[in-house]
């Protein structure tokens, strides 16, 4: 047997014992959860409640040691000094101890980790020598080596451009699935350094297509959620993506790191209640995506703070009362001057108004020989409370607002619109007009939230959350500090842990949860993916989310497809978080083959792109394969059709998208339908099945094996972004790209 084939054996037998410990520690928590589950409780129910709490929370123990079944383990250090009398350390999903608590497996997240993905030759960090697991099932099908220790060499070389490249190289060039995967086993240093950043202020991740970005986010949640679990696991972490679609493609990332508590949302889902996914025409989105929208609101709702221009008669108890309209204006100076929401001053607003026509209507009674005591004040100032005119009166002058109303009057009454911006264009305002009942787009998502901010809480309709949900918090964590202590299973299971369990138990549901169904919910960390994109009111709405400012923000300044999206960090950045952000970039393309990066990089500088070139891990087997559709009507479709066979006549095992203008999509996708059936669909349908049809700004952030790319030159012309159009569309294939021009 040789030197590898014994390592190969010797690697197989100590990961069949890491394996060997996760069964047993799944066979324990089956146990406890049969034993909770068994035990009887009586029928006190905060005793019902702490068992259910510990049946959850052994059912989610048992999900994450199942989750962490495929590749368990993928690495191994070699130190140079011994710790506990072990010179080896291996790297996986999860910790491992054994019974006595000694370590057997560090979690990827562990700062004992931080060599396997840190060391190298000329900072070797105490490390000898790494190696990465390739694993198929549960058995190591291969091994790969970095050796930093000069001794240890036999002739070979210590420098390596990335780490792992086997691995890697495995890794890359693997059938794409549609979902995209984490990337654990082969994050590479300069990633890694973002990962385990810290927790506080604006870290930007600027980097060009395809160099990580997304991963590198999705890998930072779980290591902050790791690092601060305290923090943390209390207050959540928010994942903003671009589309359902996109979320799709990344939803499983982090479970598979065993992570559950993160909210996904669009920018459309940010406002409870409103699931948003029209976008609006470029012109509205760019009005209602700047910052003047805010001041726009305030403004209109002040405006809805009005004293009539004239007296008012009104009839209370038979008596005629005049009401001078100073009378209204004072009442509204002094709900105005408490700074608050709307909703909430305008109770300052009625008890004002209500004292001075109480005063005003006893003076009327007394002038006309009535006695008037304190408790005829009393019953006076509740019959005006109660009247229908004075109602009148003062919701004219002060109406109770939500949201949705605010706005839907905003955009149906021009008149009103054109008295608030008395400086837009025509143009601008006809940009805003809308009928009451056409739903609420994208862009109105953070004005909504604006308004929300503005107007405060509807009355009636009371937050419920706030004080009574931090109140039985802490009775939650008291009860569960006092299960914990009862149950003997300190240091197993944390308070917070179980704590979420008794939430779920009184249907209040998991942190994840609570906090995406409340607007007022302040998150403990934020992560924006395709950044780029944000509008200043969507930043706004985000600031709002984290008032702490602890974000992680990627994207591609090149990459901005939308009309309201930024044109630099700068610009788009230091309104909110000032001068605190910091930047760092990613320069090494994972994804597109370096003959196909080059093309896609040359296309887009020279259409003046502020690009971040990217170093292509690979050149790639397949050169840019052009075609030219024939003249006439359906020429372009048929085309495209006849090159994705050919594509499929390749390798018809993986995922291909076509990428086309939103006006040639139908035709072009009919066409790929006919031919392909149910193995193609359109936008987020198509995702789920083998080809894929989409728009450029559909394909943001996601990658297939294969793109064939409709008339180029119309996607580089669609709108004033095509460039950045095509630019993505061009740097979404991880093997072939296919162009077809009309
Ligand atoms: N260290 C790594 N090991 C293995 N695969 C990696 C690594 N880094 C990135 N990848 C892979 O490269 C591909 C591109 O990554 P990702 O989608 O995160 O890039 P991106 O920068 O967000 O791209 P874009 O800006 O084009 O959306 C993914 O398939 C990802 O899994």
């Amino acid at each position: 047997m040789g030197v590898l084939e014994s390592e190969l054996e010797r690697e197989r037998a100590v990961v069949a014992g890491l394996y060997q410990r996760l069964d047993e520690l799944r066979s324990e928590t089956e146990e406890r959860l049969a034993r909770v589950r068994r035990d009887s409780v009586g029928s006190n129910h905060q005793a019902r409640s702490e068992r259910d709490a510990f049946a959850r929370l052994y059912e989610d123990q048992l999900t994450q040691l199942r989750d962490v079944d495929a590749r368990l383990v993928f690495g191994r250090l070699l130190l140079d000094e011994p710790v506990d009398g072990c010179d080896h350390r291996y790297i996986g999903r999860v910790g491992l101890r054994d019974d006595d608590q000694r370590s057997l497996l560090v979690d990827w997240r562990a700062q004992q980790a931080g060599a396997f993905y840190q060391a190298t030759a000329s900072e070797p960090m105490g490390v000898r020598a790494r190696r990465h697991l390739t694993m198929s099932g549960r058995q190591v099908t291969r091994i790969d080596d970095e050796v930093f220790d000069e001794s240890l060499l036999d002739g070979g070389s210590a420098g390596e451009q990335v780490q792992g490249e086997g691995a890697l190289l495995a890794a890359l060039t693997a059938q794409r699935t549609g979902r995209m995967h984490d990337i654990v086993a082969t994050i590479q240093a300069e990633q890694d350094r973002i990962i385990r950043s810290d927790l506080r202020g604006a870290l930007v991740v600027q980097g060009g297509p395809g160099t990580g970005k997304t991963a590198v986010a999705l890998h930072r949640a779980a290591y902050l959620l790791y690092a601060n679990r305290q923090r943390l696991s209390t207050s959540g972490v928010l994942v903003v993506g671009p589309s359902t679609a996109f979320l799709r493609y990344i939803e499983a990332v982090l479970p598979s790191l065993g992570e559950t508590g993160v909210v996904l949302s669009t920018l459309g889902e940010l406002f409870p209640g409103v699931e948003a996914t029209a976008e609006d025409a470029p012109e509205a989105a760019i009005l209602k995506g700047s910052a003047q929208m805010a001041r726009l609101l305030s403004r209109a709702v002040k405006s809805r703070q009005k004293a009539p221009a004239d007296e008012q008669t009104i009839v209370v108890d038979n008596e005629r009362l005049v009401v001078a309209p100073d009378l209204i204006q004072r009442a509204i100076a002094k709900a105005q001057r408490t700074g608050k929401p709307h909703n909430v001053a305008r109770v300052t607003f009625v008890k004002h108004a209500l004292a001075e026509l109480t005063d005003q209507l006893a003076a009327q009674l007394r002038a006309s020989g009535s006695t008037i005591d304190d408790a005829d004040l009393k019953v006076l100032r509740e019959d005006l409370r109660t009247s229908y005119d004075v109602r009148v009166l003062l919701n004219t002058a002060w109406l109770p607002l939500t949201p949705q109303k605010l706005l839907q009057d905003l955009y149906a009454r021009p008149a009103w619109l054109a008295e608030l911006a008395p400086r837009w264009t025509e143009q601008q305002r006809d940009a805003l007009h809308r009928d009451r009942t056409e739903p609420f787009t994208v862009s109105d998502v953070p004005l909504l939230d604006e308004a929300a901010e503005l107007l405060g809480d509807f009355p009636g309709r009371p937050d419920p959350a706030d004080r009574e949900r931090d109140r039985q918090r802490k009775r939650d964590l008291e009860n569960a500090r006092a299960a914990i202590r009862n149950m003997g299973v300190q240091g197993l299971v944390s308070a917070e842990q179980l704590a979420d369990g008794f939430a779920e138990q009184a249907d209040r549901g998991t942190t994840a949860e609570r906090a995406a169904a409340d607007r007022s919910w302040t998150y403990g960390h934020v992560v924006v993916d395709e950044a780029q994109e944000l509008s200043p009111m969507q930043w706004r709405v985000l600031v709002r989310r984290c008032p702490m400012k602890s974000f992680t923000i990627v994207g591609d300044i090149a990459q901005v497809a939308s009309a309201s999206g930024a044109t630099s960090w700068q610009d788009a950045l230091n309104p909110i978080f000032k001068d605190a952000w910091r930047l760092e970039e990613l320069t090494v393309n994972y994804r597109t083959p370096a003959q196909i990066t080059r093309e896609a990089e040359r296309i887009a500088s020279s259409a003046g792109l502020p690009i971040t070139p990217t170093r292509a891990v690979r050149e790639g087997d397949w050169p840019i394969r052009r075609v030219t559709a024939e003249r006439g009507d359906a020429a372009l479709a048929a085309a495209v059709a006849g090159a994705v066979a050919h594509d499929r006549g390749i390798d018809d095992g993986g995922t291909l998208a076509v990428i086309t203008t939103a006006s040639d999509l139908p035709e072009v996708a009919a066409a790929v339908e006919e031919r392909f059936g149910d193995a193609a669909g359109r936008g987020a349908t198509g995702l789920s099945r083998p080809i894929a049809v989409l728009t450029g700004y559909e394909a943001k952030g996601l990658e297939f094996d294969a793109v064939v790319l409709a008339d180029p030159d119309a996607l580089a012309a669609e709108s004033p972004r095509g460039a950045a159009s095509l630019y993505v569309a061009m740097t979404r294939p991880t093997q072939r790209l296919t162009l077809v021009a009309r």
